[in-house]
């Protein structure tokens, strides 16, 4: 669903990317591990559309981002790419039943529609007594879910997540990472998770080690 062939990038003088080749499959949960700067959270930008490779294509269920126009692009990505952060970024002057509800009203979904989906998707995770809340009335790792329940919202093709649960204790850790095997069983939701958390590494279905730009 994800291929990417030749990717290469540099800021200023420094190559970060220096040729990376990676496959990924629907359905699949994939990790990505490595030192500090081996360009594992660039790579992942790359892949999200949110930066452009010097050299290299990308393409996704076929079609080649890296030829896209700016505009397409990003409708593009509101559509078939989640992300998630390690902050949750959610809007703090909204519910979170609300900030779910975002990317489908971005991608034109009326509001009934919207609304019955991210209910679905609360109630799925066990957050619908939740959903009323704002931001800075849940916990930790309940913001954290929401945030993974608005990537969720407009079925995307993968869920790019960048240390996800770097803010998190371990309970509410171990729970994110169940959540998105659960989330993989029951939709074949692909997961691309760039990771510090050996635990996390160790339970995905395929590790990706990055060391100085390159896949080893
Ligand atoms: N926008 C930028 N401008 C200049 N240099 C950058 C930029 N983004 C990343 N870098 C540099 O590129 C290298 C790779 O960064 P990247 O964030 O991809 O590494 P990483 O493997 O995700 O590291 P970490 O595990 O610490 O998050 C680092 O040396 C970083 O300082």
């Amino acid at each position: 669903m994800i291929k990417l062939e030749g990717i290469t990038k540099s800021f200023g003088d420094l190559q970060v990317l220096k040729g990376i080749d990676l496959e990924i499959s629907k359905g699949e949960v994939v990790s990505i591990v490595g030192p500090s700067g081996a360009g594992k959270t660039t790579l992942l930008q790359i892949m999200g559309t949110l930066d452009k490779p010097d050299g290299g294509t990308v393409k996704m269920n076929d079609q080649e981002l890296n030829r896209m126009k700016d505009k397409e692009m990003a409708a593009f990505r509101n559509k078939h790419i989640g992300f998630v952060f390690q902050f949750h970024q959610l809007l703090p002057e909204f519910t979170a039943l609300e900030n779910v509800m975002i990317p489908a009203f971005i991608a034109g979904t009326s509001t009934k529609e919207a609304t019955k989906r991210a209910k679905e998707i609360l109630n799925f995770m066990g957050l619908t007594e939740r959903s009323t809340h704002k931001p800075n009335e849940l916990s930790g790792g309940e913001k954290q879910r929401v945030a993974v329940a608005r990537a969720l919202i407009n079925h995307p093709s993968v869920i790019l997540a960048d240390e996800p649960s770097g803010s998190l204790d371990t309970h509410n850790k171990n729970e994110l990472h169940q959540l998105f095997f659960d989330l993989r069983d029951k939709f074949e939701q692909t997961f691309v998770i760039v990771t510090h958390d050996e635990g996390l590494a160790k339970i995905t279905d395929r590790t990706i080690h990055m060391i100085d730009g390159q896949i080893v």
